[in-house]
């Protein structure tokens, strides 16, 4: 089974797990990257049985637009009850990385405005402590340089990554070698820098449902939210 097979294996998933729980006036979020690319194919499937999506980058939106499937803007939305998108690093609290493909901030408006969060990855996303994939950070073009030097200050290698411009018309830093064993924390440090948009770090919001895919099938991951049995699965 290839990468690519999981990624639509766990798409399925995802659709199954929607599908009893939409209905017509349901409004559905969804993410970016070659997984959710799966999750629009597979959702056309359900056109008809829901109101419409919000997207969280341009090109997903014309990938649903193309699917016929209508787009609409997330200020025209009073309830979401799903957001489904990938990750590049899912860990055990179910704390993400993400912004592989640019989207993180878009990514991040779209899940905290919804009421649950479905992750969907396979099983080469699934880490202990967050950080190997490099931190993608979206930064304000004119602050580049002073974001950078306050990057390092907390530890981290920042690399501009050259020809990339955000939906929102920024750029994007992604800082390597960062061992994350407080998301939340720095979380939220990094957006406390003056000129960041947001980091890649989704830990104050992070997933309420992961389904992550391996060559024998799906894993549905939870996190117990009582403080004791934080990080166990059900
Ligand atoms: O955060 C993202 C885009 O900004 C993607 O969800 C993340 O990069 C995973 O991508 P893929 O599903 O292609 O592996």
């Amino acid at each position: 089974m290839t990468q690519d097979d999981m990624k639509k294996a766990v798409a399925a998933a995802a659709l199954e797990e929607i599908r009893g729980q939409i209905h017509a006036d349901s409004v559905i979020g969804i993410g970016t990257g070659s997984t959710a690319n799966h999750f629009i194919d597979q959702l056309a499937a359900l056109k008809g049985k829901f109101r419409a999506t919000v997207a969280s980058s341009e090109a997903s939106a014309e990938r649903l637009r193309g699917h016929g499937i209508e787009v609409i803007d997330l200020n025209d939305v009073k309830e979401l009850p799903f957001y489904i998108d990938g990750a590049d690093e899912a860990n055990l609290q179910l704390a993400l990385v993400k912004g592989g493909g640019a989207a993180l901030t878009r990514e991040k408006i779209v899940a905290a405005c919804a009421k649950e969060f479905i992750c969907i990855a396979d099983e080469s996303k699934a880490v202990e402590t967050l950080g190997k994939f490099p931190i993608p950070v979206e930064v304000i073009p004119m602050a580049r340089n002073y974001v950078m030097r306050k990057l390092e200050k907390l530890g981290g290698r920042p690399v501009y990554r050259e020809g990339v411009i955000t939906d929102n018309g920024n750029i994007i830093l992604d800082v390597h070698g960062l061992n994350i064993t407080d998301p939340k924390a720095m979380e939220i440090e990094m957006n406390s820098i003056v000129g960041v948009v947001t980091n890649g770090i989704f830990a104050c919001r992070s997933a309420d449902l992961l389904l992550l895919a391996s060559p024998t099938g799906v894993r549905r991951l939870s996190v117990i939210n009582t403080p004791s049995q934080k990080g166990e699965y059900y």
